[in-house]
């Protein structure tokens, strides 16, 4: 196995190192200011304010993790990002068009794969364009298939070929790859990468995966109770990250604090009350 692991990580590497001459010659500069800027950004429910004066921008083209322990504020943060969620009276710019990758697919199980990609697309060209899209995510031999004949990494794909489609500025995404096994993690990151190396959308990827943030990402954010408590820039190339990994990811783990113990030691509480619980 480690054998498998090592001869697909040598690929891989390849791959980062390729990603990284894309990027290089890239005409979208990364200089042109702020695609998103959120000032004092606030996000109460009820009295419970579960964001608090945040500061945030992510400039065109860039590709931004957010970590977190669970209930921090990630999928609130993302929300309002994709427009999701009101941010009225709020100091927020986001760009027009915006496209979200959740955990699940959501892939509407009565129509045919590129239907699922061509939702809500207008024009004579829809399934063109839907085609090209699948291509990129090299599903284009399963254009007419149901989506429930899909294995989950497939409809991951499907479901980046249904963002990518619309050509967004900004692409956003929800633990997308925390469903599926290691080996198809594996290649749907390498799959990222070249999509995002080809169009260049600005990323915020919310995930609980350090080692994940940091091999994919320009900027890590650690979010802890709304706030951003830490924040690595990462300017290694994709290819040379995994000599840096051990210490980063040290830092950025530290940030992230005891919250996933204490949550264990929670539900074990509550087991332990009840021990009696079919499962
Ligand atoms: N509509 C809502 N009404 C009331 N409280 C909410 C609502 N949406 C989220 N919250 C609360 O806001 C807090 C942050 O939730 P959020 O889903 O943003 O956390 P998260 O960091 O994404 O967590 P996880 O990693 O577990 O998905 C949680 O305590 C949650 O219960």
């Amino acid at each position: 196995m480690n054998a498998i692991l090592s001869t697909l990580q040598t690929g891989f590497t390849r791959q980062f190192l390729r990603y990284e001459d894309q990027r290089a010659s890239s005409s979208t500069a990364n200089t042109t200011g702020g695609l998103v800027r959120l000032r004092g950004f606030t996000r109460r429910f009820g009295d419970n304010a579960i964001i608090e004066g945040l500061d945030l921008d992510i400039a065109p083209g860039e590709f931004v993790s957010l970590l977190g322990r669970s209930g921090s504020g990630k999928t609130t943060l993302l929300r309002t990002l994709a427009g999701l969620d009101s941010a009225e009276g709020q100091d927020v710019t986001i760009p027009q068009t915006r496209a979200v990758v959740f955990q699940d697919a959501r892939l509407l199980p009565w129509k045919r794969v590129w239907r699922n990609v061509a939702l809500g697309l207008r024009g004579s060209d829809v399934r063109q364009r839907a085609e090209a899209a699948l291509r990129e995510v090299g599903l284009d031999h399963r254009l007419d298939a149901w989506p429930l004949t899909l294995s989950g990494g497939e409809s991951q794909r499907v479901a980046l070929a249904r963002a990518l489609v619309r050509e967004p500025q900004l692409l956003l995404m929800d633990e997308p790859f925390a469903a599926l096994d290691a080996l198809t993690r594996f290649r749907v990151h390498e799959l990222v990468l070249r999509l995002w190396s080809v169009h260049r959308p600005s990323v915020m990827l919310v995930t609980h995966d350090v080692d994940e943030a940091i091999k994919l990402s320009d900027r890590v954010l650690v979010l802890d109770k709304g706030r951003i408590v830490a924040e690595e820039r990462i300017t290694a190339p994709r290819g040379e990250r995994e000599i840096l990994t051990v210490e980063l990811r040290e830092a950025l783990l530290s940030k992230l604090g005891t919250g996933r113990i204490e949550d264990d030691a929670d539900i074990a509480a509550v087991f332990d009350d009840k021990p009696n619980i079919p499962f």
